[in-house]
């Protein structure tokens, strides 16, 4: 809806109102077209301002309504009508202009923002390109190279980097539409002359060709299958090499396309999942809605390692105090100096002061005694973690929280070390904590909703999002690993390399394949855990293992002193840090292993990469909901695609196992499992049949039937 009203005597106010971000909705539509045509058809008004009720001008079109049949009046037109009025109308901007909103914003005659605000075209993230006029208008402002680098990344700025880009007219610190109202007052009886965008010439460089040539260079790289990116770019050059109208039409021709795709449905899919993990429930049924978070003031952090200097950085850029431990001296000295230039680096980008007066060095446990809450980011070992567990038990008040962040190790086992286990829960960031999105926030079984409360809301505050995961080895995202990376290693036993591997998940969208992450994380770091899990067996190399297959190729390597990347051998060759080459040695490696072991190469086609590396993830992901580890497939979904670099536009492993069809993944499953019954993960889990048997419901119907399995177990 819109309210219209006349405020200060001659000017039309016209104000959306669909809270909570008034999205452009079929009655918001309904409401700008009925509203402005009042406003150009009163005699008494001389100029109009649109602006959004609740301090928020607008978050786009209803991403709701894409699914479904579009009714109400289209975006261009009524943006098309604003444009061309004879009386100046005003954009005022508060909160955001996103989208639609803001190609809303860019058909007004004047644009005044406050400086708080942000805009952005962020279509490219839901697999769109901004086609309300977004793509030929904002060129015709900024630029070609702003508008290329703002579309194809979809990034919100602020809105004095708005200014600089001739995006706004003005930013305030006050009202920003009491500001605007002034403003259209002054220019009522302005002519409107250079002020309609579309009428602009768009600003072309004389490179044009080469510039649109790195664009698409750069967008082919990084959007790893992803269409969006590339259909903004020929949209943008639509816009400088062809007049508007005809720009528009090709925009609407590319729009067609993205708007029915798999990509987009994926991408809309996973924006709204990355809001649902707020939602969070727990198997007592305790859920977000019921669960008070406890405001956290003094934080600690205890060992300054990389994942501990990561999360002190986050911590302090969210303006939360912290007391940063490190034992030693030496390393604690390293720790503050590393973190200092993280934090100057990230205020040179952000703008602003590093937040350096937040922390608090100290080689000492006790400064940590009234601190609310501590996260402790020493070695992953469960020994030292115990021991630590009970110091911070003792020394800490009472009612502080203790939290772990830990990759795999047990909750349980660890709150059973304090004197409070209901404050205890795990927090697993990923590396580069400071930068990756993602936390896993884990409750043990004894972790009480507050504390599970107040750590999800602490990683909102750090810019996290915080998915609520149950306790086993792993949790969700590495125990859903496991599986994954042992059909690599089974791979290369019957045939494959691996540049084979990684190039079949590489060109399905991951960022990295297996080999070239597990060369990333370190060898030495997975046959430690193995280790742990009392599966490693130096010098030897029997392939079973506790009852099941087993390769010991990652051992073997560990034992060869090839940890991956930090040695400059693993699975690949580095001769420099960062870029793997095929080694030579490793496929002799190979051949020989599997000569000792009489198998016989065969070749391997890229879909039996995938099927197997991929289902076996998925099967793991069925099980994990079937236990209640997550409580439904957004969850698993975020994670993956947050943390283990799980193409965006595939959605998540829940998700494409439902685009690609449940009873293919079965059946798969089941031809794997006959040729290698040795190994249960490619055991179908009883979740899976059952969906299946179900008739594989959509996605969002799972998790009653997920709730009718628990109650089966
Ligand atoms: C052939 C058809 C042609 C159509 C023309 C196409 C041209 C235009 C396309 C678009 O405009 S696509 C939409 C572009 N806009 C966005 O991508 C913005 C998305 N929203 C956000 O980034 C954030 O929500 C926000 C606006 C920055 C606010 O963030 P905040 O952290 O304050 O709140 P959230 O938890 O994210 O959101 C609150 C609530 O609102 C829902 N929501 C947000 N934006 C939209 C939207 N555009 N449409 C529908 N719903 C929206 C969000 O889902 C939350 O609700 P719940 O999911 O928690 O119920």
């Amino acid at each position: 809806m819109a309210q219209y009203s006349r405020v200060s005597g001659n000017v039309g106010l016209i104000t959306l109102q669909n809270p909570p971000v008034n999205a452009l909705s079929a009655a918001v539509r309904q409401g700008i077209v009925d509203t402005v045509k009042r406003a150009l058809g009163d005699p008494e008004v001389k100029s109009v301002v649109i602006c959004g009720q609740n301090g928020v001008f607008c978050g786009g079109a209803d991403i709701r309504e894409f699914g479904t049949h579009m009714t109400g009046p289209p975006l261009v037109p009524m943006i098309h009508a604003i444009e061309m009025a004879d009386k100046p109308v005003v954009a005022a901007i508060e909160g955001v202009a996103l989208g639609g909103g803001l190609e809303l914003a860019l058909g007004c005659h004047y644009r005044i923002a406050h400086t708080k605000a942000k805009v952005g075209l962020p279509e490219v993230t839901l697999g769109l390109l901004p086609a309300a006029g977004g793509t030929q208008r904002l060129p015709r402002l900024t630029g070609l190279p702003a508008a290329i680098a703002l579309i194809t990344t979809g990034r919100q700025i602020t809105t004095a980097e708005a200014l600089k880009l001739s995006i706004v007219d003005q930013v305030t610190d006050y009202s920003a539409v009491d500001t605007a109202v002034k403003f259209a007052k002054s220019v009522a009886e302005r002519s409107l002359d250079g002020r309609r965008v579309s009428e602009r010439p768009c600003p072309c460089p004389p490179d044009v060709d080469a510039l649109f040539e790195a664009a698409m260079q750069k967008v082919r790289q990084s959007a790893r299958g992803a269409i969006a990116p590339v259909a903004c770019v020929q949209a943008l050059q639509a816009a400088a090499t062809m007049p508007y109208a005809l720009g528009m039409q090709r925009e609407k021709e590319l729009m067609a396309t993205l708007f029915t795709s798999g990509q987009a449905r994926a991408l809309q899919y996973s924006f709204f999942a990355q809001r649902a993990v707020g939602r969070w429930s727990l198997p007592s049924g305790a859920r977000w809605d019921g669960s008070k978070p406890r405001p956290i003031r003094k934080t600690a952090v205890i060992g300054l390692g990389t994942m501990g200097r990561g999360i002190t950085v986050s911590l302090a850029q969210a303006g939360l105090s912290v007391i940063a431990v490190e034992a030693q001296e030496k390393p604690l000295k390293e720790a503050q100096q590393a973190i200092s230039g993280m934090l100057q680096r990230g205020a040179k980008r952000r703008g602003g002061a590093p937040p350096l007066d937040l922390i608090t060095y100290s080689a000492n446990l006790q400064a940590v005694a009234d601190v609310d809450l501590v996260i402790e980011a020493v070695f992953e070992d469960v020994a030292l973690k115990k021991q630590l567990f009970q110091h911070l038990s003792a020394i800490c008040k009472p009612e502080a929280f203790l939290c772990t962040n830990t990759s795999a190790l047990d909750i349980d086992l660890l709150a059973s070390q304090s004197r409070h286990p209901e404050l205890v829960v795990g927090m697993h960031f990923f590396a580069p904590a400071h930068v990756m999105k993602l936390l896993e926030v884990v409750h043990g079984s004894r972790s009480s909703p507050e504390a599970v409360a107040t750590a999800m809301n602490l990683g909102k505050q750090m810019g996290k999002v915080g998915v609520a995961v149950g306790n086993c080895h792993g949790f969700v995202g590495n125990r859903m690993l496991k599986p994954y990376l042992e059909q690599g290693l089974f791979l290369l036993e019957e045939g494959a390399t691996p540049e084979m591997v990684d190039g079949a998940l590489e060109e399905f969208g991951f960022a990295m394949g297996l080999f070239r992450m597990s060369d990333l994380s370190g060898i030495d770091v997975g046959w430690r855990v193995r280790k742990g899990e009392g599966l490693v067996q130096p010098g030897a190399s029997v392939r079973v293992r506790q009852g099941r297959r087993y390769s010991p190729l990652g051992d073997l390597l560990y034992e060869q002193g090839r940890f991956g990347q930090k040695t400059g051998r693993g699975w690949y060759r580095y001769d420099n840090r960062h870029e793997a080459k095929p080694d030579p040695w490793l496929n002799n490696f190979l051949e020989d292993y599997r000569a000792r072991h009489g198998l016989a190469a065969r070749r391997i086609e890229c879909q039996e990469v995938l099927e197997r590396c991929l289902y076996t993830l998925i099967n793991e992901g069925f099980r994990i909901l079937e236990e209640g580890i997550a409580a439904g497939p957004e969850d698993i979904d975020v994670i993956y695609v947050l943390g283990y670099g799980w193409p965006k536009h595939r959605g998540g492993p829940m998700y494409y196992a439902s685009m690609v069809g449940l009873i293919k993944v079965l059946e798969r499953l089941e031809h794997y499992l006959r040729a290698h019954p040795d190994v249960p993960s490619l055991q179908p889990c009883s979740l899976l049949r059952r969906l299946v048997a179900s008739g594989s419901p959509p996605i969002h119907k799972w998790r009653k039937i997920i709730k009718k399995t628990q109650s089966h177990l």
